[in-house]
């Protein structure tokens, strides 16, 4: 175990293990052998959508709920059985939870008041909580006299104050607007490294978790569906929902070739070749797709010649859509039974050739190695 000061704040880096959790509310089975790893100083996220059990795993380790099954372990000793006051563990909520009638002083010095620490040793380190949060000159206003970010700092200092082991933030961001969610979670990130600690972040938003965490797990129906960096996660996806949940992508139903000896898909769309590795050994996943993001396929004149290590499905723009940095496109390719396959391709704003309108038809060029063929 490590321990890092800034300030007169210190914090251990300790790693957090689940093991083999389940929880049932009444007869709704929530969580479902839940294994993670945590490692220490790690900034780790749990990603799912709503009611996936994000917020139940998180407050089993904060200790508001208990397993059924399993246990808890921060820094190597099994918190199973302890309540939340003797985890060490610090909670940031959704909502702040701040004392209205309490200055913004007074909010962050309740804890440690509470623990009864020396008047001296309060002040100096709600002072220097103040200070690593970027509140410092702000210590007698209410609540309510601060913005939602200042807020949020505030909640962020009165967790960090009491030295927890592990920093704990469900949703912390949500009620502010998108800019400044965008610099408090920077802040978050900085102090976080800062002091080395442990956090485990909640959310829904696929992007906050990629730009805040050095790993996430995705979650679904209180499973656990995979852990990994997020570059990891999205260039490698076990499966459709993560495939989905982490960016867009395109998915083709269809089957494995048959026959012959090239490894293909064959789908509505098109028959498309499988680079090595894209086909799982065995049998193929329940529910097989073929699976590529929007920005591995390229539009080009029907009549050009095919680029090395591309495949063609030809097709006509059905919409364009103006994103910023990219340009998407969504493209009908025919198929049988007029059933049509939408497949969206994006393309960095200024590369497009011109006369890409709707109407016009195109050939969609993917590149074959970054075609993945995932199960449910
Ligand atoms: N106190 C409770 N009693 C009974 N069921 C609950 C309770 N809290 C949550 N649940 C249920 O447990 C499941 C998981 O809820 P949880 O809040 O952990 O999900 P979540 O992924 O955090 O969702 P969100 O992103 O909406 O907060 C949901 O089906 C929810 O309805």
């Amino acid at each position: 175990m490590t321990a890092l000061a800034v300030g007169t704040i210190a914090t251990p880096s300790v790693d957090i293990a689940i093991e083999h959790v389940d929880l049932w509310y009444g007869s709704n089975h929530v969580l479902h052998d839940v294994n993670l790893r945590i490692e220490p100083g790690e900034f780790f996220a749990f990603l799912g959508p709503s009611g996936c059990g994000k917020t139940t795993l998180l407050r089993l380790i904060a200790g508001f709920n208990q397993a059924d099954r399993g246990r808890v372990l921060i820094g190597g000793r099994d918190v199973s059985g302890l309540p939340p006051w003797k985890r060490d563990v610090g909670m940031v909520f959704q909502s702040y939870a701040l004392w209205p009638h309490m200055t913004v002083e007074q909010n962050v010095a309740f804890g440690l008041e509470e623990r009864r620490l020396p008047r001296q040793e309060i002040r100096k380190r709600v002072a220097a909580a103040l200070d690593l949060v970027g509140l410092g000159g702000l210590e007698k206003r209410r609540p309510a006299q601060l913005s939602g970010g200042q807020q949020q700092r505030v909640a962020l200092a009165r967790t960090i104050v009491v030295e927890p082991k592990v920093l704990l933030l469900d949703e912390p961001l949500s009620n502010l607007d998108a800019k400044l969610r965008g610099e408090v979670r920077r802040e978050l990130r900085e102090l976080q490294q800062r002091l080395g600690l442990t956090a485990i972040f909640v959310t829904h938003d696929q992007e906050e978790a990629n730009t805040i965490c050095d790993r996430i797990a995705v979650m679904k129906d209180g499973t656990v569906q995979q852990v990994g960096a997020p570059t990891a996660l999205y260039d490698a996806p076990k499966n459709l929902f993560v495939a989905g949940f982490l960016g867009t992508t395109n998915t083709l139903a269809g089957h494995f070739g048959r026959g012959g000896a090239a490894a293909v898909f064959e789908t509505a769309a098109g028959t498309i070749p499988l680079p090595a590795g894209a086909r799982p050994g065995g049998e193929p996943p329940p529910g097989a797709k073929l699976v590529f993001r929007p920005h591995h396929a390229v539009l080009s004149h029907p009549d050009a010649p095919l680029a090395e290590g591309r495949t063609r499905l030809p097709g006509t723009i059905r919409f364009k859509e103006f994103l910023g940095a990219t340009e998407r496109y969504g493209i009908a390719i025919p198929g049988p039974a007029a059933a049509d396959t939408e497949i969206l391709v994006d393309l960095t704003h200024g590369t497009a050739p011109a006369g890409l309108d709707p109407g016009t038809a195109v050939a969609v060029d993917i590149a074959t190695d970054r075609v993945l063929v995932l199960g449910e």
